[in-house]
């Protein structure tokens, strides 16, 4: 059993398909970048934050000392963060950035288990075929990229731009299974 301080339903989706049995606990910390942080640094210490917080919160509550499990996914090109789109002319803009490129998608997972915190990153390349105007309209209007951090969703209609993905499908998604479960293994709390 763990925690999973997080309320996207994809992380729900990715945890259950690695069959680890888990309570939702989301963390509804602020991201703020600090200043001189690299995206890296950046992803990390915010997946550590959001374990760190619930963590704290199942200490004060007195409830059962199971494992939390942070994560923050990000999606980078030219070395800066493109977050989440705020409305429809930043997620187009977004969209039109990515469009015939490759970017970087890094994806962590921190674990807080018995005063302890592990953390792991993955780091995947994405490269976008070139996007027509009409198209990146039309997919802007599914709603699909709304609350996604680069305005796209690798799990949904997006997977029709992506050309070529090195590294973790699940990273993208928004959990890296494969670097959780070193993790989960290393502390002895694997779901198989
Ligand atoms: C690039 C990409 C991102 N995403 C999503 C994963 C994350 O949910 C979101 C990035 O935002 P995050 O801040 O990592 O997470 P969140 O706000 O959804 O949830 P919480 O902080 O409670 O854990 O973008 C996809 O679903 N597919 C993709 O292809």
């Amino acid at each position: 059993m763990i925690y999973l301080a997080s309320a996207s339903p994809r992380r729900q989706e990715l945890l259950r398909q690695l069959g680890v049995e888990f309570d939702v606990m989301p963390s509804n910390i602020h991201e703020v970048r600090a200043a001189g942080e690299s995206p890296a640094q950046y992803v990390a210490r915010v997946a550590g934050d959001k374990a760190r917080r619930v963590a704290q919160w199942v200490r004060e509550r007195g409830l059962p000392a199971h494992p939390v499990l942070g994560a923050d996914t990000e999606v980078v090109i030219d070395g800066e963060i493109l977050g989440k789109p705020e409305n429809a002319a930043h997620g187009m803009d977004m969209l039109r950035r990515l469009a015939g490129r490759t970017h970087e998608v890094l994806s962590a997972v921190c674990v807080w288990h018995r005063e302890k915190e592990y953390t792991a990153l993955s780091t995947s390349r994405v490269t976008f075929r070139p996007l027509t105007p009409a198209e990146i309209e039309q997919y802007w209007k599914t709603g699909e990229p709304r609350d996604k951090a680069g305005a796209y969703a690798i799990q949904g209609r997006a997977a029709a731009f992506i050309a070529k993905l090195e590294g973790s499908y699940s990273g993208v998604m928004g959990l890296p299974l494969y670097e959780l479960d070193e993790i989960l293994r290393k502390i002895g709390t694997d779901g198989i």
